[in-house]
């Protein structure tokens, strides 16, 4: 019998990320209020918010009958400068960042929180946080108008997707590249190991 693979989460990169290592996971949104947390530190505040997402849907869960499960929240900031962002307010918001991030190089923090639920009722949890550092190019004006135009960036805690269009405007990584896209998934297998979880468990 496969154990549940739960992702508190609505995004499709998320999701696609863990389908594509061989993982199909239930995706449930947690709608877990971010503006509830503010922190001075990218990292606690990742972190943070990931396990209350994760939270929120682990407790949905146990209120049902005993099961095993692996519960994922996640969350992601750009740092840049001090600095932290999360997704841009606004199209003329994403040129604005895309302005000052340009030939700068930012950190991009994703938090992970795991629960595990076990058929005795009772639960545990691992958070975690992994840093990339992303080294922008220098796009134009004009280019970083189409990018914003395109719509690809709205969506984005970077204000870029790694694996979309943003790829032309983005110079090098220095760490985890699938962490950039919202998940860290060699982070991923080290947390599930901890729980005496194989990963590959979950291959169908
Ligand atoms: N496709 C893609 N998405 C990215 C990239 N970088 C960040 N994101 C997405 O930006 C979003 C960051 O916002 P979060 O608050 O962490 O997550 P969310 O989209 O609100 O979804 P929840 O997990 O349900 O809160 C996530 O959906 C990330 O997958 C990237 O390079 N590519």
């Amino acid at each position: 019998m496969l154990p549940r693979f739960i992702l508190a989460s609505q995004s499709p990169a998320r999701r696609r990320l863990l389908q594509q290592a061989g993982i199909e996971p239930e995706c449930m949104p947690s709608q877990f209020d971010e503006d509830s947390i503010q922190s001075p530190n990218p990292s606690h505040l990742v972190e943070s918010l990931a396990i209350g997402k994760a939270t929120v849907i682990a407790q949905k869960l146990a209120k049902s009958s005993p099961q095993s499960a692996v519960v994922l929240g996640c969350d992601s900031v750009l740092a840049i400068n001090g600095e932290i962002h999360g997704k841009p307010d606004s199209p003329s918001h994403a040129i604005e960042r895309w302005q000052y991030m340009r030939g700068r190089v930012g950190e991009l923090y994703t938090g992970h929180a795991l629960i595990q639920l076990l058929p005795t009722g009772s639960s545990r949890q691992l958070v975690r946080c992994a840093m990339t550092q992303v080294h922008f190019a220098q796009p134009t004006d004009r280019q970083i108008r189409a990018y914003v135009a395109s719509g690809e960036p709205l969506h984005c805690a970077g204000c870029f997707a790694l694996e979309g269009k943003g790829s032309l405007f983005i110079e090098r990584l220095q760490g985890c590249h699938t962490n950039v896209i919202g998940l860290s998934m060699p982070l991923l297998r080290q947390m599930l190991g901890e729980m005496d979880c194989d990963v590959t468990a979950f291959w169908r």
